[in-house]
């Protein structure tokens, strides 16, 4: 597949250029507006899901035509977990293919100049070579338990593409693996593995609890990727990257489920023993992503699993469990 079709490299060369950034108050969206800010972005558009419901074509095209923004990055959707994905599937789908679907065109039609979409690891086949280049996309059979969300973010990835191979217009994509840091979502069930380990293990530590149960087998292969090294790459492709393909955002470093529950238990100090529901999907038995087109450009992520889990840590002991008490 080209690489660059059609359109010139737009990078980001003025500070003060309007960049609206959809999600903002997301594990992403929050993530990459410290980003902006950390690099001296200093207009950014910001409006909460109350203010703004991205499903709604109608508000979302009169914004952006009060608005204007220069530069769009897509942190909104509909996100959850293995049991969210499998449980809500009409969601998964409807939500995301509204949003991305309204937010892509009304960019294009008032004048922004580059849009960068986020999808996810999901979209690869269940049994994608591994690592799983970004060739991979389209060529088998998706996981169930995430096929309706999966499908809906191959269908913005293909209309990012449609929109410059028709229009010339600088749509990108960047496809995150699992990610993780302040401001997940800690939901006991509709969340992902990592921040509900966090939760459950902190629970039964102060709870005096003696055993956690996690769910499925263990085996599960997961890649992890901090938020704010997710952050860094994103802006790193909004100020470097023009390409038809998307491209994949990953730490390199995978773990198994049960790697993972013990790193949790042990750096929230849970001392008790873990319990596994087999009644509950492991999803995809591996999906560590190839990184080496994003190496390439040169960007490197920066922040240890370990080190990782110990901020997140000590970002929910200060946000989430002191704003309970
Ligand atoms: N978390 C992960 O592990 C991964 C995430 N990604 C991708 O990154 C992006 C962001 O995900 P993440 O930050 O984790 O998700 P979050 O759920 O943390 O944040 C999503 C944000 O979108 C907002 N939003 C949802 N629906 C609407 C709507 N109809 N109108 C306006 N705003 C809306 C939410 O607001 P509110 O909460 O008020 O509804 C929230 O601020 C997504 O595209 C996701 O697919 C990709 C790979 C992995
Ligand atoms: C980012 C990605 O996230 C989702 O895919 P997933 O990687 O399968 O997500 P997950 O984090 O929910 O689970 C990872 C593994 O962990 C196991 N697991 C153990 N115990 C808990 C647990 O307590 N909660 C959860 N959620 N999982 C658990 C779980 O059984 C599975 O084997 C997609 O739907 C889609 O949203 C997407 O793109």
């Amino acid at each position: 597949m080209a690489e660059t079709i059609g359109s010139e490299m737009s990078s980001i060369t003025d500070k003060s250029a309007k960049i609206f950034v959809a999600g903002h108050r997301g594990l992403v969206g929050s993530a990459i507006v410290r980003k902006l800010h950390q690099l001296g972005y200093t207009n950014l558009l910001l409006r909460t899901h109350a203010d703004l419901d991205l499903t709604r074509q109608s508000d979302v095209e009169s914004f952006f035509s009060t608005e204007k923004p220069l530069y769009v990055i897509l942190a909104a959707a509909k996100v959850g977990g293995i049991h969210a994905n499998n449980t809500y599937p009409a969601d998964f789908i409807s939500v995301n293919l509204q949003i991305q679907t309204n937010v892509i065109h009304s960019a294009y039609i008032h004048g922004v100049k580059k849009l960068l979409f986020l999808g996810s690891s999901c979209i690869y086949p269940k049994f994608a070579p591994q690592p799983i280049p970004e060739s991979a996309l389209l060529t088998g059979t998706l996981e169930p338990t995430n096929e309706w969300y999966a499908i809906a973010k191959i269908a913005g990835i293909k209309t990012c593409q449609a929109y410059r191979i028709q229009h010339n217009w600088d749509a990108i994509s960047g496809m995150p693996t699992n990610l993780y840091g302040p401001n997940d979502n800690f939901h006991p069930e509709n969340s992902h593995v990592l921040p509900a380990l966090m939760r459950r293990f902190h629970e039964a530590k102060v709870g005096g609890g003696e055993e956690v149960v996690v769910w499925g087998s263990g085996s599960p292969l997961r890649e992890f990727l901090h938020v704010d090294d997710l952050a860094d790459a994103c802006v790193f492709l909004l100020e470097r990257y023009s390409g038809l393909e998307h491209v994949n955002i990953g730490s390199g470093v995978e773990v198994t489920i049960r790697e993972l529950a013990e790193l949790v238990k042990e750096v929230v100090g849970f001392e008790g023993r873990l319990g596994w529901d087999s009644s509950k999907p492991d999803g995809t038995p591996r999906k560590l992503m190839d990184s080496s087109k994003l190496a390439s450009l040169g960007w490197t992520p920066k922040v240890s699993l370990r080190d990782g889990l110990r901020q997140t840590y000590e970002w929910y002991l200060e946000n989430v469990c002191a704003a309970n008490k």
